[in-house]
C-alpha cells in the first residue's frame, strides 16, 4: 500500500447547541480518525451528522470541544485558512452556476496564490482524474452538466488544492442510482491512490458499507452507538439500535464488502473489430461448438467483440455472422451490463443476473476489457466469505487454547522491568 497523504483528525468533547434549541444538536462527541482512512458517520435524519462534519472545517463553530488535524488544534486558527487545507463537496455539488468547470475547480488554487500555468495544469490534472475529457468539459457551465457531471466537478474542486483532508455530505444524494454506483466507485478508485483523510456523511448504510474503512454509526445528538468495521458491524452490532440500522439481509450486505478485483475474474476469447472477417469466422470455428457448456467466461462458441478502443462491444457466435453481411458491428448482441474492478460483488451479482446469458463484462480504468465474471465465480465467492466470517465468529468466542507454560510465562512487559522499561 502506498504511502498516506492524508491528516489525522480528533474530535474531543465536540459539542454544538444552537440558540434556541432545548437539547444540543451534537453533544460531547470524541472520536479519532487515522491518517488516509475513510470514515462514514451514519445515523437517522436530524441525529447531528452534518453538524459534526461542518465543525470539522468551522463552517459551523462549536460550542465547546476540541478539533485537532495533523494533531494541530484547529479549535481557534482562521477559519478561512483552515478551509484551504480542507476539501468539502456537498449533495447539490456546490458549483457556482457563472462559473466555468476550470474557474469552479480553480477557485482554492487562485485564492492560495498558484501561478497561472499550474492551475491550469491542475484543473485538466483533476478533470481528467474524475473521468471528464478536459478539452470538452472545462469551458462549460454548470447548467451544462447532468447531475452525476457536476458531481464529479464538485469532487474535482474539493480536492483541486490536493488537501489532506476531504469532507463530503452525501456528496451523491441527488443522482441516479445507477450514477450513484459509478461516483461510488470512481471515489474508491480515486481513494486507492490518493489516501486523503476522507470524512463522509450518509444516511444510507449500504453506502456507509461500501465506502466506509470505518463507519460510525450515530443515534441522537451524534452519540456514538458504535464506531468500528463494516463487517464487524454487520457480523456484530453493538445494540438494537444498531441491528435497526443495518437492516434486514445481512448475508447480502455482505457482498457490498467484496470488490470484483478481489475474484477470480476469467479471460474469454476476443476479437476487435479491425481483424478482417475471415479471421473472427476461423476463430469461432476453432472455437468449435460444444452445445451443453454455459456460456459464461467465453461460453464455447462464444467471441467478444472490442471497439478500437479495446472496450467491450458485442457477443459473436457463428451464426451471427452469416446474418452479419461483412459487418461487425451489427453482428451479435450488444454487450450489457459491464461493472468495473471497483463494482462491489452486488454490483456484479446483478449485472449477471441481469444478462440473457449469466455474465458479466469486466472493465478497466477506461472502460477497456479486462475479462469476464459469471454466476459460479460470485457463488463460490460469497460461500467463501460466509464461512470466514462464520470461522472468525467462532474464534472470538473460544480463545484459542494456551499451553499451561505459556499462561504462566512473565509477559514480554514484565520481562522488561516496571513500566515497560527496557532493563538492557
Ligand atoms: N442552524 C440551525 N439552527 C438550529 N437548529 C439546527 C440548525 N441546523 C441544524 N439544526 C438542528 O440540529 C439537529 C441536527 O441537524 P443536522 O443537520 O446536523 O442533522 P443530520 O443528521 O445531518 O440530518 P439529515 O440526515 O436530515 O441531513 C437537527 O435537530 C436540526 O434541526
Amino acid at each position: 500500500m502506498s504511502e498516506s497523504h492524508g491528516a489525522s483528525i480528533e474530535l474531543e468533547n465536540l459539542t454544538k447547541r444552537y440558540p434556541g434549541n432545548a437539547e444540543p444538536s451534537v453533544d460531547d462527541v470524541t472520536m479519532e480518525i487515522r491518517a488516509g482512512e475513510t470514515v462514514v458517520l451514519v445515523g437517522p435524519s436530524g441525529c447531528g451528522k452534518s453538524t459534526t462534519l461542518k465543525m470539522i472545517n468551522r463552517l459551523i463553530e462549536p460550542s465547546g470541544g476540541r478539533i485537532r488535524i495533523g494533531g494541530e488544534d484547529v479549535t481557534g486558527i482562521d477559519p478561512v485558512r483552515l478551509r484551504r487545507k480542507i476539501g468539502y463537496a456537498i449533495q447539490s455539488s456546490g458549483l457556482f452556476p457563472h462559473m466555468t468547470v476550470a474557474q469552479n475547480i480553480a477557485l482554492v488554487p487562485r485564492m492560495t496564490g498558484w501561478p497561472k500555468a499550474r492551475i491550469r495544469d491542475r484543473v485538466a490534472e483533476m478533470l481528467d482524474l474524475v473521468g471528464l475529457d478536459p478539452g470538452e468539459f472545462r469551458h462549460r457551465y454548470p447548467r451544462q452538466l447532468s447531475g452525476g457531471q457536476q458531481q464529479r466537478v464538485g469532487v474535482a474542486r474539493a480536492l483541486a488544492a490536493d488537501p489532506p483532508v476531504l469532507l463530503m455530505d452525501e456528496p451523491f444524494g441527488a443522482v441516479d442510482p445507477v450514477t450513484r454506483v459509478h461516483l461510488q466507485d470512481e471515489l474508491l478508485r480515486l481513494q486507492r491512490e490518493l489516501h486523503r483523510t476522507i470524512v463522509f456523511v450518509t444516511h444510507d448504510f449500504d453506502e456507509a458499507i461500501k465506502l466506509g474503512d470505518r463507519i460510525a454509526v450515530l443515534r441522537e445528538c451524534s452519540r456514538i452507538a458504535q464506531f468500528d468495521t463494516p463487517e464487524t458491524i454487520l457480523t456484530s452490532p453493538a445494540d438494537d439500535f444498531v441491528s435497526g440500522f443495518v437492516g434486514a439481509g445481512a448475508a447480502l450486505k455482505r457482498l457490498d464488502l467484496s470488490r470484483v478485483r478481489d475474484v477470480e475474474i476469467a479471460g474469454c476469447p476476443t476479437v476487435t473489430v479491425d481483424d478482417p472477417l475471415r479471421t473472427v469466422v476461423d476463430r469461432l470455428r476453432s472455437r468449435g461448438s460444444r452445445p451443453g457448456r454455459p456460456a459464461t467466461g467465453g461460453g464455447a462458441d462464444e467471441l467478444l467483440l472490442l471497439d478500437r478502443s479495446g472496450r467491450p462491444s458485442r457477443w459473436l457466435r457463428r451464426e451471427d455472422l452469416t446474418r452479419a453481411r461483412g459487418s461487425l458491428t451489427r453482428a451479435g448482441v450488444p454487450v450489457g451490463g459491464t461493472v468495473s474492478h471497483d463494482a462491489t460483488l452486488r454490483d456484479a451479482l446483478e449485472a449477471v443476473l441481469t444478462d440473457a446469458a449469466g455474465r458479466a463484462v469486466v472493465t478497466g480504468r477506461r472502460g477497456e476489457y479486462a475479462g469476464v465474471v459469471d454466476m459460479a465465480t460470485l457463488l463460490d465467492s460469497v460461500r467463501g466469505l460466509l464461512e470466514a466470517d462464520r470461522l472468525e465468529a467462532l474464534e472470538a468466542l473460544e480463545p484459542p487454547h494456551e499451553p499451561e507454560e505459556a499462561r504462566t510465562a512473565p509477559t514480554h512487559a514484565e520481562q522488561k522491568g516496571p513500566a515497560g522499561q527496557a532493563t538492557a
